[in-house]
C-alpha cells in the first residue's frame, strides 16, 4: 500500500451551469502531514475538498482515501474522514453530548463515552454538554463541528476555512488540537484565507487557482525557493549616495541616507553577503545595526498568482 493517505488523479469537474470548478488535479496527500491549501475565492478549494469526502461527484478522474475509492469504496473511504464545513450543519434543538454521539454513531463505531469526553475537553465543550446547541456562542458552534467530526476517530480531518471569523482564543485553541492531533497521527488538510497561519502550521502548501494546481511544496522549501531576503544595514552617519565600490551589490539608500538594503535570492547557494559586507568594511562605512527581512508566504502567493493570471 502507498504511503499516500489521500490520492486525486487528473480530477476534473464541470457544474451543470458549466462552470469547470476543477481541471486535471493531481494531489498526494502523505499520512500524518499537515497540508495547507491555499487559493483565491472561488478557486476550486471547496469542490476539491467535497469530492474527496463523497459530498459531490467527481466528473472524471479518480480519488482513494486510505487505499479506498471515494465512490466505489463509499462507506470505507468517508469512515476515515472528518469534515468540519464552513458552515454550521447542527440540528439546533439537540446537546451537545447528543449530537457527538450521534455523529459516531453514523459510522458505525462502537460507543466509546470515555474518547467522547475526552473530544469535548479538548474543545472546552464538556461543560456544555448538556446545552442545547442553540445555546451555544458563535465560537462554540465552531468548535462543536470540531468535535463532531472527530467524533467517530477520523485519520484524516478537512477544515474548510476553520479560522474564518473566529476570535484569537479560539483559534489558537483550535491550532492547538491540530497540533495534538497531528502526534497522534491524523493527517489534516486545510483550507484558509489567512496565510500567516499555513505559514505557522502547514508542512506542505498547496496553492489552487482556477481549478488547477499550481504547486505543491514542503513550506520550507517553497520559503528558500522564492523567499527573497533582504538585508539592512542602519548606518552611523548619512551617505549622500552609494560609493561607487559598493554599485556591483545595487544596494538601495534610504532617503535619508541611514538604511542601506541589499537584496538577494534566499534560495541560492551563492549570494554575496559575506563579500558585500566586505566591501562596506573597506569603504569604512560603520553600521549601527543590521537586520534581516524575509518575504512571506502571503507575498510568494501573490506573486505566483499574479505569474499564473
Ligand atoms: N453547486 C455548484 N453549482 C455550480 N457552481 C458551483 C457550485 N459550487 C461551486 N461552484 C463554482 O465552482 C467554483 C469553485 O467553488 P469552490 O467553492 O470550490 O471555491 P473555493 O476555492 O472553495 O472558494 P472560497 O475560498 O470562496 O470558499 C466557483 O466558481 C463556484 O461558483
Amino acid at each position: 500500500m502507498s504511503h499516500y493517505i489521500v490520492e486525486v488523479e487528473n480530477l476534473n469537474k464541470a457544474y451543470k451551469s458549466g462552470h469547470q470548478a476543477l481541471k486535471d488535479v493531481n494531489l498526494q496527500i502523505k499520512q500524518g502531514e499537515i497540508l495547507a491549501l491555499l487559493g483565491p475565492n472561488g478557486a476550486g478549494k471547496t469542490t476539491l475538498i467535497s469530492i474527496i469526502c463523497g459530498l459531490v461527484n467527481p466528473g472524471s478522474g479518480s480519488v482513494r482515501v486510505a487505499g479506498f475509492d471515494v465512490i466505489k469504496d463509499y462507506r470505507q473511504s468517508r469512515q476515515r474522514i472528518g469534515l468540519v464545513p464552513q458552515e454550521l450543519v447542527v440540528s439546533m434543538f439537540e446537546t451537545v453530548w447528543n449530537s457527538v454521539v450521534f455523529s459516531r454513531g453514523m459510522f458505525g463505531k462502537a460507543r466509546n463515552d470515555a474518547y467522547l469526553q475526552s473530544v469535548l475537553q479538548s474543545l472546552s465543550l464538556w461543560e456544555k454538554r448538556d446545552s442545547k446547541v442553540m445555546e451555544l456562542s458563535g465560537g462554540m458552534k465552531r468548535r462543536l463541528l470540531i468535535a463532531k467530526a472527530l467524533a467517530h476517530e477520523p485519520e484524516v480531518l478537512f477544515l474548510d476555512e476553520p479560522t474564518a471569523g473566529v476570535d484569537v482564543e479560539l483559534r489558537r485553541d483550535m491550532w492547538r488540537l491540530v497540533e495534538q492531533l497531528r502526534q497522534q497521527g491524523v493527517t489534516i488538510i486545510l483550507t484558509t484565507h489567512y496565510i500567516e497561519e499555513a505559514e505557522e502550521i502547514a508542512d506542505r502548501i498547496g496553492i489552487i487557482s482556477r481549478g488547477e494546481v499550481l504547486l505543491v511544496e514542503e513550506k520550507q522549501q517553497l520559503m528558500t525557493r522564492l523567499g527573497q531576503k533582504q538585508l539592512m544595514l542602519q548606518l552611523q552617519q548619512p551617505l549622500p549616495q552609494v560609493p561607487d565600490s559598493l554599485a556591483a551589490y545595487q544596494l538601495d539608500l534610504s532617503e535619508d541616507g541611514l538604511m542601506l538594503t541589499y537584496t538577494y535570492d534566499g534560495g541560492s547557494d551563492h549570494n554575496h553577503v559575506t563579500e558585500m559586507l566586505g566591501a562596506i568594511e573597506r569603504a569604512r562605512l560603520e553600521l549601527k545595526d543590521v537586520h534581516t527581512k524575509q518575504r512571506t508566504l502571503e507575498q510568494i502567493f501573490v506573486s505566483l498568482l499574479e505569474e499564473a493570471l
